[in-house]
């Protein structure tokens, strides 16, 4: 049995461990056969335009997950992914309980405890948008840590044709801090963006589906180079997978 303090393989492959990975609330079982795979229109095109397996190459998935600490340009850049990739977005801080909320309200950092269902409701939340016949999904989630990217990195197991990739919007902390004071109507105040510098582990080298962008830069040059970069990685994967 895998837990929470033990890295999982980057790369969607089958921990070596026999176990599912748990939280002790929940696990995720390994897929159904091929459920996640969008089905043909009645028109014989697959919902992202491909063409049906019958020996040509399988449709490739996608999970975009926009990663950071509070104020980084998380909503920002994912949603400018999404629209370009018309893919649905899923806003990662409208999947929290209220419980959590009202602790972030009162500025009071959440703890492990208070992320790991949010964390599962996230990548469950991903995978539902896969098997509804969508070939990308992107969302934000701040995944502070490596275990909390490593509960998102369950989704791909067993599931040779989806692919995970985080994008993580790196800054400095006063930069930061500078945009959450300056933005309005959000529980995160200013004085959480220390606890969350507090606890960042940023991606190590070997977190080789990571992606990092530096977002000192004004928002369309952020946008700009991130979306470069994921047609680049859809690309590189597109002509490996033929
Ligand atoms: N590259 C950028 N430069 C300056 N301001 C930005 C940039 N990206 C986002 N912002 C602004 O900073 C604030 C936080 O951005 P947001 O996308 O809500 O971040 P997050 O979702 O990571 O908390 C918003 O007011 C947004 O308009
Ligand atoms: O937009 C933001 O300011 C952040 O995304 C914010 O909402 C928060 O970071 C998480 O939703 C809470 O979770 P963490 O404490 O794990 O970041």
């Amino acid at each position: 049995m895998l837990s929470y303090n033990t890295s999982v393989a980057v790369n969607g492959q089958r921990p070596s461990s026999s176990g599912t990975m748990s939280s002790g609330r929940q696990s995720i079982p390994p897929s159904p056969g091929g459920a996640r795979f969008p089905s043909p229109l009645s028109n014989g095109i697959m919902a992202n335009g491909a063409t049906p397996s019958n020996g040509s190459p399988a449709t490739q998935q996608h999970i975009w997950l926009v990663t950071g600490p509070a104020g980084c340009g998380k909503s920002t850049v994912a949603k400018h992914i999404a629209d370009v990739l018309r893919v649905p977005f899923i806003e990662g801080d409208e999947y929290h309980t209220k419980s959590n909320i009202d602790k972030m309200s009162a500025g009071i950092p959440l703890t492990d405890a208070d992320r790991w269902d949010w964390l599962t409701a996230l990548r469950e939340a991903s995978i539902r948008e896969l098997d509804r016949g969508n070939d990308g999904v992107v969302l934000t989630c701040s995944a502070l840590k490596r275990k909390y990217r490593d509960v998102i990195r369950v989704a791909p197991y067993f599931t040779p044709n989806l692919h995970l990739h985080f994008i993580y919007l790196d800054a400095p902390e006063e930069v930061l801090l500078a945009r959450v004071s300056a933005r309005k109507n959000h529980y995160m105040s200013a004085n959480m963006v220390h606890s969350q510098f507090d606890i960042l582990e940023r991606p190590n080298a070997d977190e080789v589906d990571v992606i990092t962008v530096d977002v000192t830069r004004s928002p369309e040059a952020v946008m700009a180079d991130a979306l470069d970069r994921v047609l680049t990685t859809m690309d590189d994967i597109r002509l490996s997978s033929q």
